[in-house]
């Protein structure tokens, strides 16, 4: 079950054509590839998962394809419209990524804190529509115009993710959910054809995950986006994905449906160790039920292993955190350029 040898589950919306495509994706940081020769193609109105264990690249290539980091090696191609020219988004800044039609969420929340709910989806939303910072200041009638725009539109999202009421909170005072909801608004302020999810559920809490899932169903079958997510819920994944790409070490292991990728030896060696899958099958046939076989229970198994306990979540971000200092620095100064949400 690698890319060459994937089937597509019937009815759901996996045979478009491509919108996002990876080429050969080769980031180093000195003597750590991150991401070697990664391939990967987004299709159309799909939920495409990238999936893998800690430190297997998923965000390096998040930020590979937003312009935060530019790879040694390989293309980076998206297509705005059906049938349209390829725009190489390789090297391009992250700002002007986004003005593509590729928006992001951010593994660690990046909200302006002090802000209203409604102004951080605003500013998202006015770098869509406005003609620069010298129109905003000298409150020309077009960028007037254009702000009005801009509080509609940010109204409308903040609707459409359920945050309706709750425009003018300060964001630092929203539920952690809440504030995953209000990134996810943020990156749809600016009418994206495709959206790219980092862990848009990681710390939440169950019924928290279950609202945000069927709000990753709703962005792409209501809004027509074409939606990447890196998540380590699994249950979440195979609840919402089209597809899944593993990496594992920067390299892809698998692609493919949900229930092939969940039973690909490689997958489970990956996230359980080596030996795990000959285990599970030993195991299957000790268990001498065939109507319930013990290989359905690996994203259960999967689940208890890389999904951290809420203390140690923290403590992932923190790290997280660390590790992302260079990308944060390289999307706050896209704050201070024109993004704005990124
Ligand atoms: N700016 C950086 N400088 C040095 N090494 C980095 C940098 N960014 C990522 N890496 C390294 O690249 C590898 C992949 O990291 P990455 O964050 O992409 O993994 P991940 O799959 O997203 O992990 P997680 O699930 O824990 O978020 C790791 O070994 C990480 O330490």
């Amino acid at each position: 079950m690698t890319a060459s040898t994937e089937t597509v589950p019937a009815g759901t919306a996996t045979g478009g054509e491509p919108v996002l495509r990876a080429q050969g994706v080769t980031l180093r940081f000195g003597g750590l590839t991150s991401l070697d020769q990664v391939s990967l193609e987004l299709r159309r109105g799909e939920i495409l998962a990238v999936i893998g264990p800690n430190g297997a690249g998923k965000t390096s290539l998040f930020n590979c394809l937003t312009g935060v980091y530019l790879p040694q090696q390989g293309s980076i191609d998206f297509q705005a419209e059906p049938g349209g020219s390829w725009l190489s988004l390789r090297g391009r800044k992250p700002h002007l990524v986004n003005r593509a039609g590729v928006s992001r969420t951010f593994q660690n929340i990046r909200l302006f804190n002090a802000l209203t709910v409604l102004e951080n989806v605003q500013i998202a939303a006015e770098t869509r529509v406005s003609s620069g910072p010298v129109g905003v200041m000298l409150g020309l009638p077009q960028n007037n115009k254009a702000a009005r725009s801009a509080r509609h539109h940010s109204r409308e999202m903040l609707e459409f993710v359920g945050l309706r009421g709750k425009e003018s909170l300060i964001a630092s005072g929203l539920s952690y959910g809440d504030q995953r909801r209000l990134e996810i608004a943020r990156a749809l302020a600016s009418d994206p054809q495709v959206l790219l999810l980092d862990e848009p559920a990681a710390g939440t809490n169950p019924s928290e995950k279950l609202g945000l899932a069927q709000l990753i169903q709703r962005v792409n079958t209501e809004l027509g986006i074409s939606i990447l997510l890196i998540e380590h819920d699994m249950r979440l994944v195979m609840s919402v994905a089209n597809r899944i790409t593993v990496l594992n070490f920067g390299k892809v292991i698998a692609s493919g449906s949900p229930a092939e990728v969940q039973q690909n030896p490689a997958v489970i060696e990956a996230y359980l160790g080596s030996g795990a899958a000959e285990e599970l099958a030993a195991a299957e046939g000790d268990a001498g039920d065939a109507g319930d076989p013990v290989i359905a229970a690996v994203p259960e198994q999967v689940v208890r292993d890389v999904v951290p306990e809420p203390a140690a979540a923290d403590e992932a971000a923190d790290a997280d955190q660390a590790v992302d200092a260079e990308a944060a620095d390289v999307a706050d100064a896209s704050d201070a350029d024109e993004e704005g949400s990124k």
